[in-house]
């Protein structure tokens, strides 16, 4: 075991799903551990540089992270770009056309990328379905997808697991000795780096079902699991 990334909101906060921001403190304290280890804890996250920059910096995680659903890369200061397209367009467009049920993300002014909403009420489904009429009606190329916190509008090629990749092989790290955990479908993705993929045990369902691995508690109570196994504690 070389690595472990973790997807932020939903797997190291105490709970999932919209408001549940308060990071877990024991999920903090095992990833400290892990560190101290020499094992690289690496951020893979919807949210934006800043945000993730800072949440590593505060925890104490060396990374590469990964921000964005993986269109940036972020290692000691400097930014690689795993997305060559953005969302922006895309976004505005749902800015204009559904306003009444999607407010923009605080986070939006400093994304280059990916875009984010939370949803103001319906169902996350039929909100999903309404946001890609209006972006085919529109013409505008981009993938939608909700974290359990967000309604994402992303570049075509964005993916967790392009952007674990980069990271990865920015670290020197071999994929075979990585886990990664994630609390939502949009994980998923991070398996495409060619890592063992870990769902924290109050995941949603299509990653409870998609994972390797299943942890047993809930968010970050999961991540502190795994790590006294990892640590053999
Ligand atoms: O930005 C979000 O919506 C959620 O972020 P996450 O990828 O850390 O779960």
């Amino acid at each position: 075991m070389c690595g472990l990334a973790v997807d932020i909101d939903g797997t190291i906060t105490e709970k999932r799903g919209q408001g549940s921001f308060r990071l877990s403190l024991e999920a903090v304290e095992a990833l400290r551990l892990l560190e101290d280890a020499g094992i690289r804890v690496m951020l893979v996250t919807g949210n934006s540089v800043m945000v993730t920059a800072g949440v590593a910096r505060y925890i104490g995680v060396s990374g590469p992270h990964v921000a964005e659903n993986g269109c940036l890369v972020y290692r000691r200061g400097t930014i690689t770009h795993a997305c060559h397209h953005t969302a922006r367009a895309a976004a505005r467009a749902l800015e204009e056309e559904m306003s009444g049920i999607l407010q923009p993300s605080w986070q939006n002014r400093c994304r280059l990328h990916d875009y984010a909403f939370t949803i103001r009420r319906g169902d996350p489904k039929d909100v999903l379905r309404e946001a890609k009429m209006v972006l085919t009606e529109r013409g505008l190329p981009a993938k939608l997808s909700h974290s359990g916190y967000a309604l994402h509008v992303r570049p075509p090629e964005a993916s967790k697991g392009l952007g674990l990749s980069i990271a990865l092989r920015l670290a020197g790290l071999d994929p075979g000795c990585v886990i990664a955990v994630g609390d939502s479908a949009v994980d998923l993705e991070m398996r495409d780096a060619g890592v063992l993929l870990a769902a924290v045990g109050n995941a949603d369902q299509q990653l409870l079902e998609g994972a390797d691995i299943v942890l047993p508690g809930e968010s970050g109570k999961s991540i502190a699991v795994l790590a006294k196994a990892i640590l053999g504690r």
